[in-house]
């Protein structure tokens, strides 16, 4: 039986701005199965972000339930958090957030030093050639296109071997030819079994996945 990797019960969030509210989560309520490539879209401002935050644990303030791998999230102190942040979930951003100052090699085993976990070179070695820039580890980002610069932060968000990847507007900053690459890369991970999450203003980012949801008003649904 496929099991849920991540389970939303009731989510809701509230933002204070002054004497104003913002409610742009209403009560959402999903399970992304282990294996699943999930979509996620909605206009502008309609909570994307603020629920991936949630699902990435780098937000715990929020009314509902959530699971994730089988862990109740809501009773692990901020400590254990950041071990299942490190342990289970792999970021990937727009604008790639690599460390300049650092080698394409020491962006990728940069996670490894927050989750003190020991990964054998095989099997960095192993990402890097996956994602194909395993000619490229002692570069600068600054010397790296914008995809092989988003293959770095793929391999980036792969170290920790995570449960789930969630990619934010990941082909957001690259043309057309180098998003199909990147795109092609996710769906050969999720065919390895990685859990994908995207989050995307954009049709044909969105039809690479399994399963779609929309939010809008705070609500979500299938699509
Ligand atoms: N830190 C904050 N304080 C107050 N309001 C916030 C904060 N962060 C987000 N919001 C508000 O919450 C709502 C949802 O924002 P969110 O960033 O989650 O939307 P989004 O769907 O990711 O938008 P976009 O597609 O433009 O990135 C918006 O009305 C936004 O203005």
């Amino acid at each position: 039986m496929v099991k849920p990797v991540v389970v939303l019960k009731n989510i809701e969030k509230i933002y204070k701005d002054g004497d104003k509210k913002i409610k742009p989560l209403k009560g959402i309520s999903i399970k992304i199965n282990g294996g699943d490539y999930v979509s996620l879209m909605g206009p502008s401002g309609s909570g994307k972000t603020t629920l991936i935050n949630i699902i990435g644990l780098l937000d715990a303030d929020y009314g509902g339930n959530y699971e994730l791998n089988g862990i109740d999230t809501r009773k692990q102190n901020d400590e254990e958090l950041s071990k299942l942040r490190s342990e289970y979930i792999g970021f990937v951003f727009q604008d790639f957030n690599l460390i300049n100052e650092y080698s394409v090699i020491e962006n990728i085993k940069l996670p490894l030093m927050y989750s003190q976990k020991k990964v054998a070179d095989t099997y960095i070695r192993k990402i890097t050639e996956q994602v194909g820039i395993a000619n490229k580890l002692d570069m600068y980002p600054q010397n790296l296109s914008g995809g092989q610069q988003q293959r770095v932060a793929i391999a980036r968000a792969l170290v920790n071997k995570p449960k789930i990847v969630i990619a934010d507007e990941p082909t957001g900053a690259l043309d057309a030819k180098t998003r199909s690459e990147i795109l092609h890369l996710l769906s050969v991970l999720n065919s390895k079994g990685i859990t994908v999450l995207v989050v995307t203003h954009d049709d044909y980012v969105a039809k690479q996945a399994k399963t779609h949801y929309e939010i809008h008003k705070g609500n979500i649904k299938k699509t």
